[in-house]
């Protein structure tokens, strides 16, 4: 179970706040959206023009089965719709501490402001979609999470940081 798993809304900054957790703790990261990207050589949103959300479901699902095998010392940080589907919750709570990223509407709105990479929110009525999507999704990502943790008005080392007492990890501090 040395492993940490982000999840949560889109913009919530599970990606970001990943990459810099990792850093710190000097675990690996990866992120769900990149190995599929990776993996398909295209992009999210390619995926989802060509394909479909249901098809970039399955991807997802798949990627996060196979990490079961030799994951240790890594954060996995997830794509905001990846708990949603039926099982993969527990898929994640085998993987390792999973805390949700909690974000409110009105953060959320100015950190996906100008964003043109999440299919999801494409088009008109972006605060509508998220309202709606929050609404729906926010008892899953709390049900899936052993820990929540609120990143509104916070920078990333107090996220971190508490994401660090949480999962109780011992730091090795260096110095040279
Ligand atoms: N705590 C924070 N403070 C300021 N900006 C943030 C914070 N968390 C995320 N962001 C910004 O919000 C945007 C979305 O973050 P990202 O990590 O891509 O979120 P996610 O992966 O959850 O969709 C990025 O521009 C990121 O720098
Ligand atoms: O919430 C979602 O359904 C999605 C979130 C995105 O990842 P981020 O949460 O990292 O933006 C990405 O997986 C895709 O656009 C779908
Ligand atoms: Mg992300």
């Amino acid at each position: 179970m040395n492993n940490i798993i982000l999840i949560g809304f889109m913009g919530s900054g599970k990606t970001s706040v990943g990459r810099q957790l990792a850093k710190k703790l000097q675990y690996s990261f990866c992120d769900t959206d990149e190995l599929i990207e990776k993996e398909n050589k295209t992009s999210v949103r390619n995926i989802f023009s060509a394909y479909g959300e249901e098809y970039f479901r399955k991807l997802e699902t798949a990627t996060i089965s196979d990490l079961y095998k030799n994951m240790t010392r890594t954060v996995l940080s997830t794509g905001g719709g990846l708990p949603i589907t039926e099982g993969n919750d527990r898929l994640l709570r085998r993987l390792g501490h999973v805390i949700y990223l909690k974000a409110s509407q009105e953060t959320l709105m100015k950190r996906l402001q100008g964003d043109t990479s999440r299919p999801l929110l494409a088009g008109e009525n972006v605060e509508e979609k998220v309202y709606d999507l929050l609404q729906q999704r926010t008892p899953i990502y709390e049900k899936a999470a052993h820990f929540s943790v609120s990143t509104d008005h916070k920078n990333f080392n107090e996220i971190i940081d508490e994401i660090i007492g949480l999962c109780n990890i011992q730091l090795d501090i260096f110095c040279s």
